[in-house]
């Protein structure tokens, strides 16, 4: 693992966009598996500014997220696909028809999941998959469990992962209970993974992630038996390491 250390929020953000910007020059047709959440926000801002100044074209990139929650429609403005839309690909010159977040309303999980599986299979393949990371270790929705997921699948979501995410909701009743995600099999195949982390209530679980033993109950810890992770963490996200 590539630990790359940054001095806060922001130094991550730049750090991570460089690496995705050099992952869309070197390679202008590559497919981007791409995260929700608070901790690429920077990241999809600094994109946005380096695009306006004419150096990102992503017409022909196509991207992948992790995640959904069942039940919300795209224009919902808590649904996954509406984050994508109004933190990154309104601004960007990327074709929308080849972004791709699961399907909330699709009431069938079997169907759902499969379906994801197979755009995922037809891409080719992920060239980069950016990460956040949970409180309690989960990457994309795969929440601590007994067992690795390998696919796309239907999630029941933890206490931890409603009280972190509740933020963005009027109130903790209308966090969803379910999610449908990406699968650990299906994050692991990407050829490249970036992850991005910062801040103290995250200190814990990144420790975990990357000296902890490889567990499903820490899910990211998995990302020790990839060939080619590369963590951008602030100093108060590594503050429980030596790094
Ligand atoms: O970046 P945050 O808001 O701390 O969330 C961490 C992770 O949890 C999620 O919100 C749930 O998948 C991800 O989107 C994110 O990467």
């Amino acid at each position: 693992m590539n630990i790359c250390k940054a001095k806060n929020y922001q130094d991550m953000s730049r750090k991570a966009a460089n690496i995705i910007s050099a992952q869309v020059i070197m390679k202008p047709h590559c497919v981007l598996g791409l995260a929700t959440g608070s901790s690429p926000i920077g990241t999809y801002k600094q994109l946005i500014e380096w695009y306006n100044k004419g150096d990102l074209d992503f017409a022909r990139v196509m991207s992948i997220n992790l995640d959904e929650y069942k039940g919300l429609s795209p224009e919902n403005p808590q649904s996954y696909r509406y984050f994508m839309n109004t933190n990154l690909f309104d601004h960007i010159n990327i074709d929308k028809a080849r972004t791709f977040v699961p399907n909330g309303l699709e009431p069938d999980p079997e169907k759902a999941c499969a379906e994801y599986e197979e755009i995922i299979r037809k891409s080719g393949g992920i060239d980069l998959q950016l990460l956040g990371l949970g409180r309690n270790g989960h990457i994309g929705f795969n929440e601590p469990a007994d067992a690795f997921a390998r696919e796309t699948h239907c999630v029941n979501l933890t206490e931890s992962t409603i009280d972190a995410n509740k933020r963005f909701f009027e109130s903790e009743d209308d966090v969803p209970r379910q999610a449908y995600t990406m699968g650990i099999g299906s994050i692991m195949k990407a050829r490249k993974i970036l992850v991005v982390v910062s801040g103290e209530d995250k200190a814990d679980a990144l420790k975990a992630t990357i000296c902890g033993p490889i567990t499903p109950q820490v899910p990211a810890s998995i990302l020790q038996l990839h060939n080619d992770v590369t963590i951008v963490a602030d100093e108060a996200a590594l503050s429980k390491m030596d790094i």
